[in-house]
């Protein structure tokens, strides 16, 4: 499982390297700025024949000195090398400024001055279709908004320099941009962009084609606005081993949620030996979500499922399933009635349940103590008194609210998220479901395309559905409910709530890339064969 670093995590594991000895600081950044060259070679073989322009935007901290490194090896390859210093070279860090040094051998550096408006403008006419834009602006040492410089003159520039050719409006050549580290103005931590409130207007973002990162990822990069800022991400490896004892207890780090293991079944077992799922329906006309669900969990390999459904609601479903099966749940007594049965090992309750339904059903499901996974109304039943629900739910329990119903419950967690970004690290979605976990103590489970997942003992995950797994076409009605069933599913076959969840946001996500364009949510459960084949289950 990879670690996703916060910028202090990769400080630590820095600093601990070079207090053994075992590399220096001026190491490092020599071989980050060798990574992020051979990083541009590898994604632009074009670059490497010819003489290219690189363009190096570098600022006052060692993420600067990476610049200059990248100025120094691309001008050694033969490129045009032209470079700019934001800050004072005089209070340059010693690396970054031993750096600077060795490029002051080689060729200028101009300097540029925060004055304001056109203070900064570079002719279009300088640029040509193999020119590179290095941002080595700032990296992880961001902590405050990007000044004035950034809404009026790079950034600006930068953005319109990589729009595509029917948007340049024709002035601009279609620079490539690189950001070193991370796209400047980004806050590594929590993927937000670090901004004055309230923010200055026409405020331009820089948005990288590439970006270069060391040694891991970073959560900025995952979450939140970070994929939409950072184009393609690379890791370049710098020689660092990975330090566990550097990342700090459970609590402080996040793992990147991977393919999950035990997933098979063995061959002697019978269907019992997989677990029973009862996922509750909503009454007449309202049973789509909880039948979604329980197809979800039938195809994760629960052995078997029930949809528990009011009188009203039974011939409905009972025209629409096959292996599914029914029984009626008209009111909260009548499901401790079923919870009886001491083989029902998972329940889902929530998607299409209906308000007042689930503020009936939800304290016996509770009650019985089996796994259970509460979405959608289920959650929202509670809006008014999410302690009462807080104090019913256990560790055995998964929430799989999305934003909106996570605010109902957590409103003041939420607040933290909407509040602007004004120092770094800002609050993150990692911060804000942790502590959710906390107060519910049991597993909850943030959706998203960075869909988080955190435990009641501090322990989180990151399921991302971004960058090289994007799966857009999950934006879709009923994807919320396949998921919920997925999690009740696994839980049914024995996974614990946490690797529940985990596992059940990595199959999500890869059966919406297996489906691909035109997804729907139906076909999601269907798409699951595939991916649960390509694990060798
Ligand atoms: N940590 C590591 O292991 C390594 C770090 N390296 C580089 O070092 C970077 C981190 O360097 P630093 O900690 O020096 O931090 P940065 O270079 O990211 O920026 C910090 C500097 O910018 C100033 N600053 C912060 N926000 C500002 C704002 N809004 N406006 C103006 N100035 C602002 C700070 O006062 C400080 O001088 C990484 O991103 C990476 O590029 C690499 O050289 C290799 C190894
Ligand atoms: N752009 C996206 N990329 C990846 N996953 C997404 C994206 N948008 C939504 N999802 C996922 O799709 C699901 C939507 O669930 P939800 O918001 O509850 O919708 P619904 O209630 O319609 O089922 C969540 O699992 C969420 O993580
Ligand atoms: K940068």
């Amino acid at each position: 499982m990879a670690e996703l670093l916060t910028a202090a995590q990769m400080r630590a594991i820095e600093e601990a390297a070079i207090t053994s000895g075992e590399v220096s600081g001026l190491e490092l950044m020599e071989r980050a700025g060798a990574g992020v060259v051979d990083a541009v070679l590898e994604t632009w073989p074009d670059l490497g024949g010819g003489a290219p322009k690189a363009v190096v935007l570098c600022g006052p901290g060692n993420n600067g000195g990476d610049g200059f490194v990248i100025a120094r090896r691309l001008h050694e390859r033969g490129w045009t090398v032209e470079v700019w210093l934001y800050g004072d070279p005089a209070r340059l860090p010693p690396d970054a400024r031993t750096n600077y040094e060795r490029w002051r051998e080689l060729g200028p550096v101009r300097p540029y001055r925060d004055e304001g408006p056109g203070a900064f403008w570079l002719e279009p006419s300088d640029y040509r279709e193999d020119t590179v834009l290095f941002d080595a602006l700032f990296g992880t040492g961001l902590t405050r908004p990007v000044e004035a410089f950034n809404a009026v003159g790079w950034a600006t520039q930068l953005s319109e320099w990589r729009l595509p050719e029917e948007m340049r409006r024709g002035a601009y050549p279609a620079v490539r941009v690189v950001a070193v580290d991370l796209p400047s103005g980004l806050c590594a931590d929590s993927g937000r962009r670090l901004q004055s409130d309230p923010p200055p207007g026409d405020v331009e973002e820089i948005v990288a084609d590439l970006t270069v990162t060391f040694h891991a990822r970073k959560l900025g990069h995952v979450l939140a606005e970070g994929p939409s800022f950072c184009g393609r991400v690379v890791v370049a490896p710098i020689g660092l081993e990975p330090r566990r004892r550097a990342l700090g207890g459970r609590e402080q780090r996040v793992t990147e949620v991977t393919a999950p293991a035990g997933l098979d079944k063995a061959a002697s077992a019978h269907k019992y030996a997989h677990g029973h799922a009862l996922v509750v329906s909503g009454g007449f006309g309202r049973t789509g979500a909880a039948r979604l669900a329980a197809r979800a969990a039938l195809r994760v390999g629960a052995g078997l499922v029930t949809l528990a459904a009011p009188g009203a609601a039974q011939m409905e479903i009972a025209g629409q399933i096959t292996a599914l099966m029914l029984r009626r749940a008209e009111s909260g007594d009548e499901l401790a009635g079923l919870l009886e049965d001491p083989r029902l090992t998972a329940l889902c309750l929530g998607p299409g349940l209906g308000l007042e339904r689930a503020r009936d059903l939800v304290p016996p499901a509770l009650e019985a103590s089996r796994g259970t996974v509460l979405d959608a109304d289920a959650l929202t039943a509670f809006e008014d008194a999410p302690e009462e629900l807080f104090g019913m739910l256990h560790e055995a329990c998964v929430l799989t609210p999305h934003a909106g119903e996570f605010a109902r419950l957590f409103p003041d967690l939420a607040e933290r998220l909407k509040q602007p970004a004004v120092s770094g690290p800002a609050a993150s979605r990692v911060d804000v479901t942790r502590e959710a976990a906390r107060r519910a103590g049991c597993v909850v489970l943030l959706k998203g395309p960075d869909t988080v997942i955190a435990a009641p003992d501090g322990q989180s995950a990151l399921n991302a559905g971004v960058g090289p797994r994007a799966a857009p076409w999950l934006a879709t009605a009923g994807a919320g409910d396949v998921l919920g069933g997925l999690v009740c599913g696994l839980m049914a076959r024995g996974f614990t709530a946490f690797d529940a969840a985990c596992a059940g946001a990595w199959l999500h996500v890869e059966a919406a890339r297996a489906f691909g364009p035109g997804l729907i949510a139906e076909d999601l459960p269907e798409a699951l064969p595939q991916v649960l084949r390509q694990l060798g289950a």
